[in-house]
């Protein structure tokens, strides 16, 4: 994105409204995005209920993050997107426990 710096290098007021738009914007994706994977993991859980699995899969998580992190174009974010997986995912292992915890089945 381009810099929109006046001459003292500070940013205009209506500039970072705009760059806060952009990120209102994008948190609403991500919002979405999460909501879908919230609910393939209620399919996960319930798959792996059957079978009798734990909720941690390390291998599966080291994975998730290895390929989620080479995706990321830019090399210098890295390690901040791996941190951001590393919290989506401990927080679906949470709610696996919560639907475990509250199904009616048990
Ligand atoms: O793939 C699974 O087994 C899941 O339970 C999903 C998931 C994830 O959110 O990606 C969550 C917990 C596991 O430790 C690994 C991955």
């Amino acid at each position: 994105m381009e810099t929109k710096d006046n001459a003292s290098g500070a940013w205009r007021p209506n500039e970072l409204a705009a760059a806060r738009q952009q990120i209102n914007q994008i948190d609403d994706q991500i919002v979405k995005l999460l909501a879908q994977r919230f609910d393939a993991v209620t399919k996960v859980n319930e798959a792996k209920q059957s079978a009798d699995l734990p909720v941690m899969d390390q291998g599966r998580e080291d994975q998730v993050l290895d390929r989620v992190t080479n995706k990321d174009p830019n090399p210098e974010t890295h390690v901040y997107m791996r941190q951001i997986f590393e919290t989506i995912m401990k927080n679906s292992r949470d709610y696996q426990t919560h639907l475990t915890n509250t199904d009616s089945n048990h």
